[in-house]
């Protein structure tokens, strides 16, 4: 018989919230340990329901569970991966961007015996572009396309002087480059091409245009593979999450199935 797993999460919004509440609903093999919020009354009152209630802890304290989850903004991810992964642990992380130029960490996870799992999150398809990627691939490439609001306060925007809430009309292209380029300036918006990227040729070498598009209601992501053993071209919509736009709904539907596989008798998909 396999052993409960406990489950620590990082951050109570979009998709740590949700989770929480999935895994207090009940989970076969997995357990809701705590949870690290940045206010502490907030996170308690969120909680208020739960039929058991997680230890409200600090970002280090999370690693006392097997699994940690991170769900909070990319720039306190170092410290939640720094963390777990000192400690073993299986590190899930939403804010994937912020491990592109932090690859050091699974250099430190082999050292130290944690894993680190990236989940499809909000994308789709990363079973085939990972099988696709043990042959050769020819390019990778992925079109986000998100209604302009899903895009405010990307740092990149800020940069250019790019307003996408004046986009109103015609949809507008607001980046293209690389995976890598595009996870520095939209690390809320793009975890997306990261996860794609880990899971194919890397991020120097996958390409993402981000789209303002006025004309949308979904956070919309198009991934076309040229690979020898097949062509992948895929499309997933994505409802945005109320408490976040940027955020679609089913990333922590994801993240539970991520989980789930990780204790269950029987998986499908690689
Ligand atoms: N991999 C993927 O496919 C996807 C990844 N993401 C990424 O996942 C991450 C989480 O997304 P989402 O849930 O939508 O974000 P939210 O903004 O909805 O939630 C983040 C939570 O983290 C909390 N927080 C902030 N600072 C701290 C801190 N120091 N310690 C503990 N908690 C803190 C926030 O609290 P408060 O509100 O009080 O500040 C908030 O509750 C983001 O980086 C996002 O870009 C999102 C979608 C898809
Ligand atoms: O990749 C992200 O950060 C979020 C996203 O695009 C989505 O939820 O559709």
């Amino acid at each position: 018989m396999s052993r409960t797993l406990t489950v620590g999460i990082a951050g109570l919004g979009a998709i740590g919230l949700h989770l929480a509440r999935a895994l207090d609903a009940g989970v076969e093999g997995l357990s809701l340990h705590s949870v690290a919020a940045r206010d502490h009354d907030k996170a308690r009152a969120n909680l208020s329901g739960f039929r058991k209630m997680p230890a409200i802890t600090d970002l280090a304290g999370l690693a006392e569970a097997d699994i940690v989850v991170e769900a909070a903004p990319a720039s306190i991810f170092e410290e939640v991966a720094k963390a777990a992964i000192a400690k073993g642990r299986i590190f899930v992380p939403s804010s994937c961007g912020a491990l592109l130029p932090r690859m050091h960490l699974v250099e430190e996870a082999r050292r130290t015996g944690a894993r680190i799992i990236v989940p499809t999150g909000a994308l789709l398809g990363l079973d085939a572009v990972r099988a696709a990627a043990e042959g050769d691939v020819a390019s990778v490439t992925i079109e986000t396309r998100k209604p302009p609001r899903g895009l405010v306060g990307a740092p990149y925007l800020e940069q250019h002087k790019i307003d996408v809430l004046a986009v109103t009309d015609e949809k507008k292209l607001v980046f293209k480059g690389n995976a890598f380029d595009a996870a520095q300036g939209f690390p809320a918006n793009v975890n997306v091409a990261a996860a794609l990227a880990l899971a194919g040729i890397g991020p120097r070498k996958t390409m993402i245009e981000i789209w303002a598009d006025p004309h949308v209601t979904r956070n919309t992501h198009t991934i076309r593979v040229e690979a020898a053993s097949a062509r992948l071209t895929m499309t997933i919509e994505n409802v945005p999450s109320e408490e976040n736009p940027r955020t679609g709904k089913i990333t922590p539907l994801s993240i539970l199935a991520c989980l789930r596989g990780l204790t269950s008798t029987l998986k499908v998909g690689s």
